[in-house]
């Protein structure tokens, strides 16, 4: 298995953050990995996103990556505070590359045929689909995933605890990621356990 599927096949939902404050990091990081979901996406949406990378890292048992990686420097910015892989809404060539030469397991975005061929060209087979209900939903991905036999994904983008089900039940699909989880703000820590709780029980083929 390689090392990005075994990030994909740690839960059936990789949860999207977009935290404000680092204070935040680790009582969020501690709820979702109780309740079964330990592969965390952290966004570098945020001023404090590489301190939340930084400190979710010390949470036993989780296992963290940086997402809204858009080039070389957010890369290297994102492994040096801790990310153990690294997620991107889009696949250019150079950032493809540069993740290959480091090691570092990623999971590039794509939304169409050009973009799994460009991938599959660098020798990446394991890739996000973005904006998952926005380019087409389920329907859109079964019809793209046909062509690619080695490929498999993780949609993200307007899914929810609700219509994860239909996704995970595409043959290609591995995982889904969301920001269901944890909304904005302070965080209620039980009720993201509880979420967490049940995204960890989604079935999985
Ligand atoms: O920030 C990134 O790197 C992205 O590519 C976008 C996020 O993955 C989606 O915005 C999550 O989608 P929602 O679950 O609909 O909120």
């Amino acid at each position: 298995m390689s090392a990005i599927e075994t990030v994909m096949t740690l839960a059936p939902v990789i949860p999207v953050l977009v935290i404000e404050d680092a204070a935040h990091a680790r009582p969020i990081a501690e709820a979702l990995v109780a309740g079964g979901v330990p592969a965390l996406e952290v966004t570098l949406r945020t001023p404090a996103a590489l301190e939340v990378i930084a400190e979710m890292a010390k949470v036993p048992g989780a296992m963290v990556g940086a997402g809204t990686v858009l080039n070389e420097a957010q890369l290297d910015a994102a492994v040096a505070a801790g990310a153990r892989f690294i997620v991107s809404p889009g696949l250019t060539e150079r950032l493809g590359r540069a993740a290959i030469e480091r090691g570092i397991p990623f999971l590039p975005g794509t939304a169409n045929a050009a973009d799994i061929m460009l991938g599959l060209d660098l020798g990446l087979t394991r890739f996000k689909f973005f904006p998952a209900e926005a380019a087409g939903g389920t329907k859109a991905l079964k019809a793209l995933a046909a062509p690619f036999h080695e490929a498999r994904f993780c949609p993200t983008g307007g899914i929810t605890q609700a219509s994860a089900t239909d996704w995970l039940a595409i043959p290609a699909v591995t995982c889904v990621g969301g920001s269901w989880l944890v909304p904005a703000g302070a965080p209620d820590v039980a009720a993201i356990e509880a979420r967490a709780r049940e995204a960890a029980a989604l079935a999985t083929r």
